[in-house]
């Protein structure tokens, strides 16, 4: 393979490939811990590490030997502290390398237009509930897993295990249901699971009027590949988390067009 020589530096295709895919490494990273605490964390990391290069080891002996001690217990230290992030960077390449792959090649051989039209079949009753939800400001969190993690979920949920269907989504939300408190979580084609308490973003730079449900919301896509659905108790606004990131106030054609992509 041919390498250009500019003196010292000498670059050759994999090293541009290198550089490359370093490059998407540092984004996609920065994109998981961007706003929240984590990215605070990485600071604090980082400035130790640009310390413990800089301080003298002969003249600040104590100093230097307290920064070595962090910096050999480093990796560690970052695996414990990014446990999340790095669990949702893995999520993040395995999903791109098998399920929005075989989605491609499932819509080559059956043809687009089917899917979509199986797919509207499977989301109308979700869209409905949430007509319904939003006009009588009932408050409500639904789930989307791509993978039902058993022991992330079943824990802390109630099992249910039932067709998706617009009453059985409006009754679970009523405020005198039992199970009304705590996300749905649809996985496999059934709602899977009700009243589940799901972890909370540490992101800080959330609108103000965010409060637990939409915390939960965007918590439960950071941890898993899923996506969630949020009705405001309060507005009866529909908010649209995924990745971590939110759509606010989303209308009901952009919710079938995402529930479309993503469900
Ligand atoms: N960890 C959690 N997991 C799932 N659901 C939760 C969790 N914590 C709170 N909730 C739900 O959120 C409700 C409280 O919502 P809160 O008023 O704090 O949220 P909000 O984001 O301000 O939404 P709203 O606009 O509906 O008021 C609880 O009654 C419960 O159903």
């Amino acid at each position: 393979m041919q390498a250009f020589d500019f003196g010292l530096l000498k670059i050759t295709p994999f090293s541009v490939l290198d550089i490359l895919l370093l490059a998407i490494i540092i984004y996609q990273l920065y994109n998981l811990i961007r706003g929240t605490i984590a990215a605070n964390i990485f600071i604090g990391l980082t400035l130790i590490y640009i310390l413990y290069f800089i301080v003298p080891e002969e003249k600040m002996p104590l100093l230097a030997g307290i920064l070595k001690k962090v910096a050999d217990v480093g990796i560690i230290a970052v695996i414990v502290l990014f446990q999340q992030e790095i669990r949702r960077f893995l999520l993040l390449v395995g999903k791109n390398a098998s399920l929005q792959r075989n989605k491609a090649w499932w819509q080559y051989f059956f043809g687009k237009a089917q899917i979509e039209k199986d797919n509207y079949a499977r989301i109308k009753p979700i869209i409905d509930a949430c007509k319904s939800l939003k006009q009588t400001r009932t408050g409500a969190l639904i789930v989307f897993a791509k993978y039902y993690d058993e022991q992330f979920y079943q824990n802390s949920c109630e099992v249910i295990e039932a067709k998706i269907s617009k009453r059985l989504l409006e009754s679970i939300f009523q405020k005198n249901s039992p199970l009304h408190d705590g996300a749905v979580v649809i996985a496999e084609n059934k709602i899977k699971s009700a009243s589940c308490i799901l972890p909370l973003t540490e992101k800080t730079d959330l609108p103000t009027q965010f409060g637990l449900r939409h915390r939960a919301g965007i918590g439960v896509t950071e941890a898993n590949d899923a996506t969630a659905i949020i009705v405001s108790e309060e507005t009866g606004e529909i908010s649209y988390a995924k990745q971590g990131r939110v759509k606010m106030n989303i209308s009901f054609a952009e919710l079938e067009k995402l529930l479309n992509k993503d469900f």
